[in-house]
C-alpha cells in the first residue's frame, strides 16, 4: 500500500518550546486514521504542521515530496484540505460561495458545478440555505458545510479537527456517516482528531494516540478497544 504521507522525525511548537516531538507517523492512501490524546497533547498543532500554517522541521513527505519548508498555500494546493476545529467557514459568504471557494485551488477545475449538486445532495440542508450567509447556519449545518467545503477540492488528504465538537448525537450521526462514505467512494486518505473516541475507531483503519507531543500507542483500533488503560482514558465516558 503506498502512503499519502510519511512523517519522520517532526518537531513543531510556537515559538520557545516544541509541542510536539520527534514524530515519526505513516498514513495510508484511502485509509482513515484517527488520532487520539487529552486534551493540549498537540493534535491540533500535528494538523497545522501538516499544513504548514506553523514552523516544523524534520521530514513531511507528501505523495514522496518533501513539504516540510512549503507554505500553507501551496501545501493546499497539493491536495492538503484542513478543515479546523471551530470549522473555519467564511462567515459572510454564502453557503454556495463556501463551496466554490473550496475549489479555488483545484488544479482541474472542470466539474466543479456538478460537485457542489453532489454535496448538496449530500447535504439537502445545505441546498436549502445555499444563498444564506455562513455565519447565520447552526452549528451542525456549519460542520457539514466545513465538511463539504474541504471536500471541494479533491484533496489527497483530508485533516479533520474535531468534526462532531458540540454536536447533537444525531448530526454526528450523520457526519460520520458521510466521512464512511468518502472512505468507500474515493481515495481520499484521512487523518481524524476527535473527543468521541468511540466513533472515531469505528471509523479508523489505524490509531495513534499522542501524549505529550509524543507518539506512546499505535496500531490498530483493537488496540485501544482491548486495552483497560486505554479504553479508560480515551472510551471511559462512553462506554
Ligand atoms: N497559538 C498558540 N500559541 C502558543 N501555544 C499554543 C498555541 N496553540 C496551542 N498551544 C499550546 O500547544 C499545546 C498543544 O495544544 P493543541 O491545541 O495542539 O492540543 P490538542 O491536543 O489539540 O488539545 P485539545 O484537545 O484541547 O484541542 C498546548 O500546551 C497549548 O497550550
Amino acid at each position: 500500500m503506498a502512503a499519502t504521507l510519511q512523517i519522520s522525525d517532526l518537531v513543531a511548537g510556537y515559538g520557545a518550546g516544541a509541542v510536539l516531538h520527534d514524530l515519526s507517523m505513516t498514513f495510508e492512501e484511502s485509509c482513515a486514521t484517527a488520532l487520539l490524546g487529552a486534551n493540549g497533547a498537540g493534535k491540533t498543532t500535528l494538523l497545522r504542521a501538516i499544513s504548514g500554517l506553523i514552523p516544523r522541521r524534520g521530514q513531511l513527505l507528501l505523495h514522496g515530496e518533501q513539504i516540510s519548508s512549503l507554505p500553507a498555500e501551496k501545501i493546499a494546493a497539493r491536495g492538503v484540505a484542513h478543515a479546523p476545529q471551530g470549522r473555519g467557514t467564511f462567515a459572510h459568504q454564502t453557503v454556495e460561495d463556501n463551496l466554490r471557494i473550496g475549489a479555488y485551488l483545484r488544479r482541474d477545475k472542470a466539474g466543479v458545478e456538478e460537485d457542489i449538486q453532489r454535496w448538496y445532495q449530500q447535504f439537502p440542508i445545505l441546498s436549502n440555505r445555499r444563498r444564506q450567509k455562513a455565519g447565520n447556519l447552526s452549528g451542525g449545518e456549519q460542520q457539514m458545510l466545513a465538511l463539504a467545503r474541504a471536500m471541494m477540492s479533491r484533496p489527497s488528504l483530508l485533516l479533520l479537527d474535531e468534526p462532531s465538537l458540540g454536536l447533537a448525537p444525531k448530526i454526528v450521526d450523520e457526519i460520520f456517516e458521510v466521512l464512511g462514505e468518502i472512505l468507500r467512494t474515493t481515495k481520499t486518505t484521512v487523518l481524524l482528531v476527535e473527543q468521541n473516541a468511540d466513533r472515531a475507531l469505528k471509523l479508523a483503519d489505524y490509531v495513534y494516540v499522542l501524549e505529550v507531543g509524543s507518539i506512546t500507542t499505535e496500531g490498530s483500533p483493537d488496540l485501544v478497544m482491548d486495552s483497560e488503560k486505554l479504553r479508560a482514558a480515551y472510551l471511559g465516558a462512553q462506554s
